[in-house]
């Protein structure tokens, strides 16, 4: 079971930051993290149950839960891939809600379709799946009671843009939760993180002819946000206050922006 150590970070106040401290040069463009994507689909929930022991889908769960989702809502999945969380919210939501799982490979989306063709519960009917950008999301201001995003903001090049369109796409007094690898600033945590990268996730990788594809974790963590750094964007586009939770014995986080 992994610790949940909740660091409580005092809310960042101050002036709002100018966006261009929100973006960084990526190592790799959008088109070719898309690429990725529809590469690995086949085998990514398998390579993830057997790489975190299972223990993803518990921090999944907990980022649905401090969605706030809840029976009758209409809920987004931006980033959805396989959609983990999507089945997630389809149980909170019930029949009479309604779920959107957005993603921009149409490999991934392939195989959520196909999983939700073989779920047998009638409520995960409930679910459509979107082709689309997390940075300029197809629906209209306020509409979601609440958005998760699962491993996504760290793999889109535009981080400010997408937090943008996340508020302007919720709710008044929604929330959105966001789970991703946790950008420590604690030296052993992030020596730890590589690590295993390097020395177990890559191999076992490697095995299926993706080692470059699994190379790219650790990169794009190095290039993330802080916890502390991604309350500041949820409050820079206007959420009104943004937590973020360090959890998995502080490898992964979570980030709560209330709208
Ligand atoms: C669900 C997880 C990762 C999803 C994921 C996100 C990405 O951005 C990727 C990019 C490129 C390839 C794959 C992914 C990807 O799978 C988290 C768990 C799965 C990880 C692959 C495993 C990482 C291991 C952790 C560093 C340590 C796990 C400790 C655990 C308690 C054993
Ligand atoms: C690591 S997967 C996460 C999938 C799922 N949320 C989960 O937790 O397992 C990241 C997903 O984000 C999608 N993605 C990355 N950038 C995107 C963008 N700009 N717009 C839409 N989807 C994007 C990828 O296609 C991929 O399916």
């Amino acid at each position: 079971m992994a610790s949940l150590q909740l660091h409580l970070l005092p809310l960042s106040t101050g002036p709002c930051l100018p966006s261009s401290r929100f973006r960084r040069s990526p190592v790799r463009s959008s088109t070719e993290r898309q690429a990725l994507f529809n590469r690995i689909a086949p085998v990514y929930d398998n390579l993830n149950d057997l790489l975190s022991l299972g223990q993803h889908r518990i921090w999944k769960r907990m980022a649905v839960s401090w969605s706030g989702a809840k029976k009758g809502d209409s809920v987004l999945d931006l980033c959805c891939g396989s959609g983990d969380l999507a089945f997630l919210l389809s149980e909170k939501v019930g029949s009479s809600g309604k779920v959107i799982g957005l993603d921009f490979s149409k490999e991934q989306l392939s195989v959520a379709s196909s999983r939700q063709k073989l779920m047998s519960k009638a409520f995960y009917t409930n679910i459509e799946w979107v082709e689309g950008d997390a940075i300029d999301l197809p629906f209209s201001d306020g509409h979601f009671d609440a958005i998760t995003m699962g491993y996504g903001l760290r793999n889109v090049v535009d981080k400010h843009k997408a937090m943008q369109d996340m508020f302007r796409v919720s709710k008044a007094g929604s929330r959105v939760s966001i789970l991703d690898f946790n950008k420590s600033t604690n030296p052993v945590i992030a020596f730890t993180q590589e690590l295993m990268i390097d020395n177990v996730v890559v191999p076992v990788a490697s095995g299926f002819g993706l080692a470059e594809d699994y190379k790219y974790l650790k990169s794009s963590i190095r290039e993330f946000l802080t916890g502390r750094e991604l309350e500041e964007l949820a409050l820079d586009v206007g959420f009104s206050n943004a937590r973020y939770y360090e959890i998995g014995g502080s490898l992964m986080g979570n980030l709560v922006a209330t709208r």
